[in-house]
């Protein structure tokens, strides 16, 4: 494979996203970051210079699993120290599966700020996808808020709690509208207006040039900060083939969900009426919502951009339809050939996610322990001992017998702790995700949870709570493998994964403020066997006084 080269500098900037002056952490003037495309089996570097005047930064690759480079995975707390403003750290890793990826800040909320751009990885030369396209877009979703990064984390840890909210506008490649809509004609009793653009603007749609009959792929990823989104193309439907970098099971559709750190591409043929243009709509589900839809235009040429289709914007199903999205989940099975899980397991580990409280402050803790990151890199701790780094006492394996999922937590007092799940190299782990009640009576909310480092088999989805027998329902025939997988309220997702990458990941509740409130794991495995990590990395805490007497090494 070849080696990319990159050269960024992550400084914020002034930019309209939806129309409103932010301030907007950008990669070399650009926002979202500029798009690394590379081929399986390329090594992509990337020379990060943090321009920021005060903050540290980092950059984690989505999906990359990072094979050999656990230093690279840009964790802050995790596999490396934050970047220093002025400095620039090397960020060497290999791409070795195609898909659609994405990267992302990883430290603080800065995702939230606008860090963020795609990483597309295509097939290695002579090699084919398997199924065909004439063209391809890439659609990279996120959502905004005018209120700045800092504000929402101060209100997240302050008292009383003042939380986030719900995004003022979805982003479509980093452009929305605020204020106004697109679609406005359609609905005479809309509230918004229409939206008065010239096309030129940093808040205009995203026009998706079409020939008719045409097959094209679309990639579509998401690294919303909260919303679980739908998308759909007006009168058209798709064949999902991918997701997370792993071929599905072709089958059609005529809307996805799409959690925030997963990635799908669908197929879709230009086959409708070639006279007009269509919508492409992306909705808010799984929360009460309260953000318009985003909008981009599919244009059928020779049809003008600026002519309306005729018809409005598909709807996005109900909000709270678990049903719809259970099903379009149901239906993602691996394609044939890909990697089967092992069919037995080494160890199980049964995490309870739930809502709690510190000295009246809210937290999410898993086994009631709300995650709170050391300032030494576990990485850098744990590969040379230093015990006074992090909680040595292992988190719980599981939680109490008699917890009850559907009520909110009896106590829900909980302590925050950033002790290690130590993995024994090469072992098949399963982990069972288990939802409950959050401090609110009725209330479950949706968590999308990535792992960093591997992918995992997705065995099942189950109502309720977990019960000994119930991995009788497990899929171990075509689980699809990904990197994300999603708990619905009140239910639990079972997931299998091989410790074979040496290093320390994380584990957690893709959604920001979660997040920033505790909501995730640390997984260390094979250490002992990872190479010599960059003194870069580990220039801070613990570590960083051991390179001072150990003169760098
Ligand atoms: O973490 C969260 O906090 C709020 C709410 O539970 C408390 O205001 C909310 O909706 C979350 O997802």
């Amino acid at each position: 494979g070849k080696t990319r080269h990159f050269k960024w500098d992550v400084e914020y900037m002034f930019r309209s996203p939806d129309g409103e002056e932010n301030l907007v952490m950008g990669i070399n003037g650009q926002f979202p970051g500029p798009t690394i495309r590379a081929r399986a089996g390329d090594t992509v570097h990337v020379e990060l210079t943090n321009k920021l005047h005060t903050e540290g930064v980092v950059i984690h690759w989505h999906g990359i699993r990072q094979l050999g480079t656990p230093w690279a995975d840009g964790t802050a707390s995790i596999s490396q120290c934050a970047i220093a403003p002025g400095e620039t750290f090397l960020y060497r890793f290999k791409v070795d599966k195609a898909g659609t990826y994405f990267y992302h800040g990883h430290y603080g909320m800065q995702r939230s700020a606008g860090l963020y751009g795609s990483l597309i990885v295509e097939v290695e030369d002579g090699k084919r996808e398997p199924f065909h396209y004439d063209g391809e877009f890439n659609l990279l979703l996120s959502d905004w808020w005018h209120k700045s990064v800092h504000e929402q984390e101060i209100g997240l840890s302050s008292l009383p709690f003042r939380w986030i909210n719900e995004p003022e506008t979805l982003l479509i490649n980093g452009r929305g509208q605020y204020n106004c809509s697109l679609a406005a004609q359609y609905n005479k009793s809309a509230a918004l207006s229409q939206c008065t653009l010239r096309g030129g603007e940093q808040w205009a749609p995203n026009v998706l040039k079409v020939l008719p009959n045409k097959t094209y792929r679309l990639r579509i990823a998401s690294t919303t900060a909260l919303a679980s989104l739908n998308l759909a193309i007006g009168n058209h439907k798709m064949v999902v083939v991918e997701a997370d970098g792993n071929y599905i099971q072709p089958f059609e559709t005529n809307d996805i969900d799409i959690y925030s750190g997963e990635s799908y591409s669908v197929i879709f043929t230009t086959n409708q009426n070639p006279s007009t243009n269509h919508w492409i709509s992306i909705g808010v589900r799984g929360r009460r919502p309260q953000t318009p839809q985003a909008l981009a235009l599919l244009n059928y040429l020779p049809n003008s951009a600026s002519k309306l289709p005729l018809s409005a914007p598909p709807p996005t199903p109900q909000w709270n339809d678990y049903a719809h999205s259970k099903s379009f989940t149901n239906k993602l099975k691996s394609l044939m050939g890909t990697p089967q899980p092992p069919t037995t397991h080494h160890r199980r580990i049964v995490l309870l996610n739930t809502q709690n409280r510190i000295d009246g402050y809210i937290k999410w803790a898993i086994n009631n322990v709300s995650l709170s990151l050391p300032p030494t890199p576990y990485l850098g701790s744990i590969k040379h001992g230093l015990k006074a780094a992090f909680d040595q006492s292992p988190p719980p394996e599981s939680f109490a017998n008699g917890y009850n999922i559907m009520v909110p937590p009896v106590n829900p007092n909980t302590t925050t702790g950033n002790g290690v799940y130590e993995i024994e190299f090469n072992t098949t782990v399963d982990v069972i995700l288990q939802n409950a009640n959050a401090l609110a009576a009725n209330t479950s909310e949706i968590h999308p949870w990535h792992l960093h480092g591997h992918d995992f088999w997705v065995l099942g989805y189950g109502e309720g709570r977990f019960e000994e027998g119930d991995e009788k329902m497990f899929n171990l025939k075509n689980p699809p493998l990904r990197n994300t997988a999603v708990i619905f309220p009140y239910g639990w997702t079972a997931l299998r994964f091989v410790a074979d990458n040496p290093g320390v990941w994380a584990f957690h509740c893709h959604i920001e403020p979660h997040l920033h409130m505790g909501m995730g794991v640390v997984f260390a495995e094979g250490v002992h066997l990872v190479g010599d990590v960059p003194s870069e990395a580990l220039a801070c805490g613990l570590t960083g006084k051991r390179l001072a007497s150990t003169g760098g090494r």
